[in-house]
């Protein structure tokens, strides 16, 4: 068990696109001991809608008895910016003006989101991370983490993510933005607004984190020869939506996409490719074949950029959420990672 505990920001925040956000919250939890020499650091960076309690969201890799497990590991793990689960969020006030954040700062980036964590660092003592490991948005935060800052890290881990967000993953965004802003009670509504926009949203989301096979495996109607009054795939859309809107609020979902539009390690650092050539941890890439937002090629492109980084694939039917799901898998590549001799 392991109780959340909050920061206040020492320090105003310098935001990418120009501004300091003063005095912000960061939630975050903290997991098992750190050794006296201080090197059994690891650092989670959660995706899209999860939040700083990395046991409750990524069971089978994290937590007593699995791969990294408390008993040996000091885990971190920190609640975004942008997010509804104990950072400051698009809702939360903000200085000098005691305007919502989303108004104040429409245009946070992944970079804003590591250059919070890296005061959260800071306030720990951190001085050295063993290990920073992320997927999807926590994968673009993980590897802009470790570009910005390529001492700190000793080992990266990056699953199912990408070094600049694609067209294809903003457009999967835009139609999900799309949603919520047809709802009308959406910034109308107050802090509830937007309910079922982002049940909508949820909904077209799940198509790029699933896969046709997936859907034809788990969603497929049982009876042939009759016309369903309902169908088992729209239930399945419907419940997800719903799912999601008893925990997460549109005005998060519109930020953090927002956030995850901005991803691009390689602006202002001469491009990708110069950007990866930064990083200076051992770096473990891995992505997930029937993975149809963050494709393999994309996690390829970054392994061949990373000096020495070794690339792996997981053979997985749940698309690109087989990053939370693939437990198993992941760790039978951790195991191999840390024991490969790697030449810089
Ligand atoms: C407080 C918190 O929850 S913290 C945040 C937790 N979440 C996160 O961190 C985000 C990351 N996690 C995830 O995105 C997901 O949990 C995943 C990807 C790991 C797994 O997704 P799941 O939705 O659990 O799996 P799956 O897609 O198989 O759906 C199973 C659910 O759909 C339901 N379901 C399946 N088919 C249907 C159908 N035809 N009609 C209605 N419901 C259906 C199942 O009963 C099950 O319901 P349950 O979740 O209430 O048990
Ligand atoms: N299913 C993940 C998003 C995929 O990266 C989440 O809800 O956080």
């Amino acid at each position: 068990m392991s109780q959340q505990q909050t920061l206040t920001l020492a320090q105003p925040l310098p935001l990418e696109c120009g501004g300091e956000l003063a005095g912000a919250q960061i939630a975050y939890h903290t997991y098992g001991t750190l050794s006296p020499a201080r090197d059994n650091v690891l650092w989670v960076c959660h995706a899209l809608t999860a939040n700083a309690d990395v046991v409750s969201w990524w069971p089978g890799l994290v937590g007593a008895g699995h791969y990294y497990d408390p008993a040996e590991w000091f885990i971190v793990c920190a609640n975004v910016l942008g997010s509804c689960y104990g950072s400051a969020g698009p809702l939360t006030p903000v200085l000098p003006h005691n305007r919502p954040l989303y108004q104040a700062f429409p245009r946070l980036t992944v970079r804003d989101l590591v250059a919070a964590h890296e005061q959260l660092r800071q306030h720990l003592g951190i001085e050295k991370i063993h290990t920073v490991i992320g997927g999807s948005l926590g994968g673009q935060q993980a590897l802009e983490w470790a570009i910005a800052h390529p001492k700190r890290f000793e080992h990266l881990v990056l699953l199912a993510t990408n070094a600049r967000h694609s067209p294809w993953g903003i457009a999967f965004n835009e139609a999900q933005r799309l949603a919520i802003q047809a709802d009308c009670t959406y910034q109308g509504g107050g802090p509830e607004g937007g309910v079922a926009g982002l049940r909508a949203a949820r909904a077209v989301a799940l198509l790029s984190y699933r896969s046709y096979d997936a859907y034809g495996r788990t969603q497929a109607e049982p009876d042939e020869d009759t016309l369903p009054a309902f169908y088992r795939a729209s239930s399945y859309q419907q419940y997800q939506g719903d799912k999601l809107t008893a925990r997460f609020n549109a005005y998060s979902y519109v930020t953090l996409s927002h956030i995850m539009d901005s991803h691009n390690v390689g602006r202002g650092r001469n491009g990708l490719e110069a950007a990866l050539a930064q990083v200076q941890a051992r770096t473990l890439v891995l992505g997930i074949s029937s993975d149809v937002l963050f494709p393999p090629a994309e996690q390829q492109f970054i392994a061949r950029h990373i000096p020495g980084a070794m690339y792996a694939e997981m053979d997985s039917p749940y698309g690109h959420d087989g990053f939370l799901i693939e437990t198993a898998q992941i760790t039978h590549f951790l195991e191999r990672f840390y024991v490969q001799t790697f030449v810089h």
